[in-house]
């Protein structure tokens, strides 16, 4: 779906990634690790083209992105940052109905097809009911929910998020994490998320991708990164990895 070849991003004359080649397969739920600063937010504004590589090439779809018209991008690609706008005075089914702006703009009238793709989206993400909130009443979770489903209202195929589960509780986090595995089995969605639980990671995500000072020091599957001294190799830390009786990924923790 991206392909990176010698992509690399210097912000100030400051280098945040190093020239990297890298490919995020299509169909694929892709979670990005790595410690606080590794450059993960940056390679998410990268592939959503918020960010120009300073040097290197960048494909999208067998394209060069900048070859894209920035519509029918929109339309195919959706990204949530780590730190959406306030939208404070806005309510939750404006927010989601943004979502739609890459299919009719933002002063056309919306269609039926639009309400549905709306009212889809925030059932799924479990506000239903709360469409009429504004967004500076509700609580971090309920307000990362709102924006997820301005996201899944866009119906894009390939979801861009940096750490969307970050102001969940367990509940909703597990809720959120199944939805995207279900949309990459549905819809077969690209998926790359930015996340710190490691544990949800393995649990979710079919493809690994870590990170550290800015590039990739570990790329493949789940079982993979559960070797002897990978994950303490990503985090400088002593990390064990603990399989609990029941079937499943496992629990991962500081030594
Ligand atoms: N505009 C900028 N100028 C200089 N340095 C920057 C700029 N933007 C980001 N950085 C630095 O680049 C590094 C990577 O930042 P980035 O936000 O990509 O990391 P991250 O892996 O997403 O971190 P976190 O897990 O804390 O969200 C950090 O050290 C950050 O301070």
């Amino acid at each position: 779906m991206f392909e990176l070849r010698g992509a690399g991003v210097v912000l100030g004359g400051v280098r945040i990634l190093s020239p990297i080649d890298l490919a995020i397969p299509a169909g694929r739920f892709v979670a990005l690790l790595g410690r606080n600063g590794s450059g993960k937010s940056t390679l998410l504004s990268l592939l959503a083209r918020q960010l120009a590589p300073s040097e290197g090439a960048l494909a999208f779809a067998g394209q060069p992105i900048e070859e894209r018209q920035p519509r029918e991008f929109a339309r195919r690609v959706g990204w949530l940052p780590q730190h959406p706008p306030e939208a404070a005075t806005m309510t939750v089914v404006e927010v989601a109905r943004m979502g739609r702006y890459p299919w009719r703009g933002a002063f056309m009238r919306h269609d039926v097809r639009d309400a549905r793709a709306v009212a889809t989206a925030l059932a799924q993400v479990g506000l239903a009911d709360m469409g009429e909130r504004a967004m500076a009443s509700l609580s971090g979770g309920e307000r990362q929910r709102a924006w997820l489903a301005m996201l899944l209202a866009q119906e894009p195929s390939c979801l861009l998020l940096d750490e969307p589960t970050a102001a969940l509780d367990l509940k909703h986090q597990m809720e959120v994490l199944r939805l995207l595995a279900s949309l990459r089995d549905r819809r077969r969605l690209t998926i790359v998320m930015a996340i710190h639980d490691v544990g949800m990671a393995l649990r979710f995500a079919d493809h690994l991708i870590a990170l550290k000072a800015g590039r990739p020091v570990f790329v493949g599957p789940p079982e993979a990164i559960q070797r002897a001294g990978v994950l303490s190799a990503i985090y400088d830390l002593p990390i064990g990895t603990l399989q609990a009786a029941e079937a499943g990924p496992p629990i991962v923790y500081p030594l």
